[in-house]
């Protein structure tokens, strides 16, 4: 496969993927924030222009969605700009660029999962930067594989498992909101996806949405994770469902923020496991 520059591997997304190419014939490149600050279009330039590479794959993004409500130059630069110069880049080379993108692209008011080719609407400025960092990509005419995911997981970093549990552990209830849905997604299984994407892509572009399967509210994720963490011995809090509406947050989010991923298994016959076994695995991996 040659040598990729993979971006935000001190993240949880973009560790997982360096971790994983080892395993593969894969070399990486791959820059921390101050070798390669993404909020600098020149810092970007420089880096790349000193390395041989056959692809790039982009996991970096600023990802504090209710912190970019009021810090939305930054969040631009990372989550648009940034793509912008890396697929230009790409596209003066011939080589393609694998982006990972969100279900918050989309304003959840589909009464179904979301299709790729379904209208974007966000709702705030994380999910308004991040598709500007889309269309940016795809206007430059490099070859693409946009990967647009959700709700991701894993046994360390910040996200929702591991919010629970520390949360879990200093209060005897927690409210959780019940009337947004989407499907919970193990950061290890997507890393693997983009891996057989960036391996498989041959003359393919385009965009493609991956998940793990089944779906759930933040409220049904939240009840999972407190039972079987019960396996571990950790005492659940009392967990009481509540509407968006009594959880203000600066960013609002999608009611509905499923993706459908069946193209995905048609065009690269990747098949995900359910959200239930993917949550399993991190616990035993977060407890281990
Ligand atoms: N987390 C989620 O639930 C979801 C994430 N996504 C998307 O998946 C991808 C991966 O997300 P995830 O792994 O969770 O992200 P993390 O927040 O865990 O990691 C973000 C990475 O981006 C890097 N980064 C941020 N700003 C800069 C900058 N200015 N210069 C250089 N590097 C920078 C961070 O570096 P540093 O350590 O220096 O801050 C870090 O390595 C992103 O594109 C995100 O939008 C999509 C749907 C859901
Ligand atoms: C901590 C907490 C959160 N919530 C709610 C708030 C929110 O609606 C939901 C999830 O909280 P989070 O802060 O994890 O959500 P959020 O940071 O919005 O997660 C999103 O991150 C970005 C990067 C994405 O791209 C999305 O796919 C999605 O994963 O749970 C409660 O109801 N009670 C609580 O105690
Ligand atoms: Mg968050």
């Amino acid at each position: 496969m040659g040598r990729w520059l993979v971006t935000g591997t001190t993240g949880q997304l973009g560790g997982a993927v360096a971790e994983l190419s080892q395993d593969l014939d894969f070399e990486i490149f791959c820059p921390t924030r101050s070798e390669m600050d993404l909020s600098d279009p020149d810092a970007i330039r420089a880096s790349m222009a000193a390395q041989n590479l056959d692809g790039v794959i982009n996991c970096a993004a600023y990802t504090a969605v209710d912190k970019a409500e009021s810090d939305a130059e930054i969040a631009h630069a990372v989550n648009g700009t940034a793509p912008a110069i890396l697929a230009e880049e790409c596209a003066r080379r011939s080589i393609p660029i694998i982006h990972v993108s969100t279900d918050y692209v989309f304003d959840g008011t589909k009464q179904a999962p979301y299709d790729e080719d379904d209208p974007v609407n966000p709702l705030g400025i994380y999910g308004m930067t991040k598709l500007a960092g889309e269309n940016a990509i795809r206007a430059t005419g490099v070859q693409h594989a946009i990967v647009r995911t959700a709700w991701l997981l894993d046994p360390k970093g910040r996200n929702f498992l591991t919010t629970m549990l520390r949360l879990g552990g200093e209060r005897d209830e927690l409210q959780i909101v019940s009337d947004q849905v989407g499907n919970p997604t193990s950061v290890g299984d997507l890393a693997q996806a983009v891996l057989t994407i960036a391996q498989q892509l041959r003359d393919k572009s385009g965009t493609w949405h991956f998940v793990n399967q089944g779906e759930a509210s933040w409220f049904e994720l939240a009840a999972y994770i407190f039972k079987q963490a019960e396996k571990f011995g950790v005492r659940a809090p009392q967990l009481t469902p509540i509407p968006t509406t009594s959880y203000p947050t600066p960013a609002r989010r999608p009611a509905n923020s499923r993706l459908a991923t069946r193209k995905l298994a048609r065009d690269f016959g990747i098949e995900a496991q359910s959200w239930q076994h993917a949550v399993d695995s991190i616990l035993e991996e977060h407890f281990r």
